[in-house]
C-alpha cells in the first residue's frame, strides 16, 4: 500500500474513525471492527483507505476501553504501525465516541480551522476518492454527507402498522464519510446528546447548519450482521 502525497486543502485534514461499539448484532466473539476480512482486521482496511486519501491525515481512532489491547496485539500481529493514529476512548454511543474524538483533536487545534471527516470503522470499503471528494466538498459547502439512492421499493410504516409507499426517488440512503468544517462542528457537537441522533448529520442538522448530500458507492456498506461479512469477503476479493 502507497499513500500518496496529495494537497488537494491547505486546511488541516483530520478523520475520527469511530471502532467504539461492541457489534451486538454480529454476534461475533469479538466486536465486529476485529474480525479477520481477507488477511488482516476490518479496521485496517478501513484505515489503509484514508492513509490512502491523504498523507496529510490526522487520524483519531475511537476504541471500546476494554478493547485497546486487544487492538494493540492485532498491530502487532499484522505488522501495521500507521504513525498517524492515535487512539482515545468510545463512549456508550456512537454520539459521545464521536465527541471523545473530537475532544482530542480540538485539544491539539491551535487555530481553530481545519475539515473532519467521520467514518464508521466497519465501512472498509470506502474509496480514497469518496474521501478526498468529502473533504472537497465541505471545504466549499460546510458539510458533505456520503449517501446513495435507494434501490428498492420504500414504504413507511404508521402507528397504525398500515404502510404506505414512498417515491423511492425522494430517498437516500446515509453512509459515511460525513466530513464538515472543523468549527461548524465543534458547535454542532456542544447539544445535549437526543435519542434520534443515528449519525453525524442529524446531529448537524438538529443544531440549525445545513447538510450537504454527496455521492457514495454501493459497496461502502457498513458491516453489521453476519451476512455482510459473506459478502465481503467475495468482494474484496474479487477485488
Ligand atoms: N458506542 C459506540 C457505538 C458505535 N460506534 C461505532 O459506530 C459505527 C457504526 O455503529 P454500528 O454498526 O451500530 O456498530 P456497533 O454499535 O458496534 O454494532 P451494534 O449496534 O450491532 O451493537 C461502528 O464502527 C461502531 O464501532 C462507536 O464508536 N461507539
Ligand atoms: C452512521 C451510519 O453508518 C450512517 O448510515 C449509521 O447511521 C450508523 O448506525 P448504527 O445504528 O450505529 O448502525
Amino acid at each position: 500500500m502507497t499513500y500518496p502525497v496529495t494537497d488537494f486543502s491547505a486546511d488541516p485534514l483530520y478523520a475520527i474513525i469511530v471502532a467504539g461499539g461492541s457489534g451486538s448484532r454480529m454476534k461475533s466473539d469479538v466486536p465486529k471492527q476485529f474480525l479477520i476480512l481477507n488477511g488482516k482486521p476490518i479496521l485496517q482496511h478501513t484505515i489503509e483507505r484514508f492513509l490512502a486519501a491523504s498523507s496529510a491525515m490526522s487520524i483519531v481512532l475511537v476504541l471500546p476501553e476494554r478493547d485497546r489491547q486487544t487492538w494493540a496485539t492485532l498491530c502487532e500481529e499484522y505488522g501495521f504501525y500507521p504513525a498517524s493514529v492515535r487512539v482515545v476512548n468510545g463512549g456508550a454511543t456512537r454520539f459521545q465516541s464521536v465527541r471523545n474524538g473530537l475532544s482530542a483533536i480540538l485539544a491539539d487545534n491551535e487555530t481553530g480551522g481545519g475539515l473532519v471527516a467521520v467514518h464508521d470503522g466497519v465501512r472498509p470499503f470506502v474509496s480514497p476518492e469518496i474521501i478526498r471528494n468529502s473533504f472537497v466538498v465541505a471545504s466549499q459547502m460546510g458539510s458533505a454527507v456520503t449517501c446513495v439512492p435507494a434501490k428498492d421499493s420504500v414504504r413507511l410504516v404508521g402507528d397504525d402498522g398500515q404502510s404506505q409507499a414512498v417515491d423511492r426517488s425522494r430517498v437516500r440512503l446515509v453512509q459515511t464519510p460525513q466530513t464538515f468544517r472543523l468549527d461548524l462542528f465543534r458547535q454542532a457537537f456542544q447539544v445535549d446528546e437526543q435519542p434520534f441522533f443515528t449519525d453525524c448529520a442529524s446531529v448537524v442538522e438538529y443544531a440549525g447548519f445545513a447538510v450537504t448530500l454527496i455521492d457514495g458507492a454501493y459497496e461502502n456498506i457498513k458491516i453489521t450482521t453476519p451476512e455482510d461479512m459473506l459478502w465481503a469477503a467475495t468482494f474484496d476479493s474479487a477485488g
